[in-house]
């Protein structure tokens, strides 16, 4: 018998009002697996994202959650089942000081308390803890995109959308940014990867899904896709009809 999946997204289509930008996305996310999202820009990698997170409003299609049923769930309600969204952007507030963002991002969603939850995120990110008192506009990218990722570990996520963590940053940095989400995934952590690093992030993911304008072009184990011929060609805009499963 094959288990339910951790996240079934099925014939999912989505966007904004009545713009129309997803059309029939199927996706799936394992326990302890990371599942990548590729695809150039605009393609719809952000409204998958937002329509899971109940930020997009879905128009067609279902999305289950350890087989609960969550399509068009508002945001609130989605994060209390834990699944947490760190937007692209670094969405922090950067007049508040390190600890009080993170006491900000604190729901008290299951069992760990506020204190539990911050010593975890300073342990993953020292750099949080060196700062904690200092103001989140004077730190560094980096810093800010730890002060994200952190933001989202108290919610304590079952299930981690990260959109976009490496965008901006510096090779070291980015580097760094990759090891965590790694050291995430084994604590038993599901991660839902939006990248433009292809490379890179299909070296960190198990599964991956290309998409483009609104529809998945290609999906497969991580490594088979970094293979895979068509990757360059719909990043470069020569895209084919069919999806292609490899
Ligand atoms: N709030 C919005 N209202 C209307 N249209 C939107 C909104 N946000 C995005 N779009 C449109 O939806 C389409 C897909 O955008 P989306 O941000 O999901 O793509 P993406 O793959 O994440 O691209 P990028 O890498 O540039 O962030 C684009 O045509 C974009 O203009």
């Amino acid at each position: 018998m094959t288990s339910e999946p951790l996240l079934r997204i099925a014939g999912l289509s989505s966007g904004y009002g009545r713009v129309g930008v997803l059309e029939g996305v199927d996706l799936e996310v394992d326990a302890r697996e990371i599942v990548v999202i590729l695809g150039p820009n605009g393609a719809g990698k952000t409204t998958l994202l937002n329509s899971i997170s109940g930020v997009a409003r879905p128009t067609a299609g279902t999305i289950h959650f350890e087989g609960r049923d969550i399509t068009g769930a508002r945001p609130e309600q989605v994060v209390r089942l834990g699944l947490t969204h760190c937007p692209e952007g670094r969405q922090i507030f950067q007049r508040l000081t390190v600890e009080e963002n993170l006491v900000a991002a604190h729901i008290g969603r299951a069992g760990k308390s506020f204190e539990t939850l911050r010593s975890e995120v300073f342990e993953l990110f020292p750099v949080l803890k060196e700062r904690r008192n200092g103001m989140a506009s004077r730190m560094s990218g980096g810093q800010q995109q730890m002060l994200a990722i952190g933001r989202a570990l108290m919610a304590e996520p079952k299930l981690l959308m990260l959109d976009e963590p490496s965008l901006g940053l510096a090779p070291k940095i980015v580097h760094q940014i990759f090891r965590i989400i790694l050291d995430l995934s084994k604590t038993g952590m599901s991660i839902l990867l939006v990248e433009q690093n292809v490379q890179l992030a299909l070296e960190c993911g198990d599964y991956g899904y290309l998409l483009n304008t609104g529809r998945v072009k290609l999906h497969g184990p991580a490594q088979e896709m970094a293979e895979h011929s068509a990757l360059g060609e719909h990043y470069l805009g020569g895209a084919t009809e069919d999806t292609i499963h490899v």
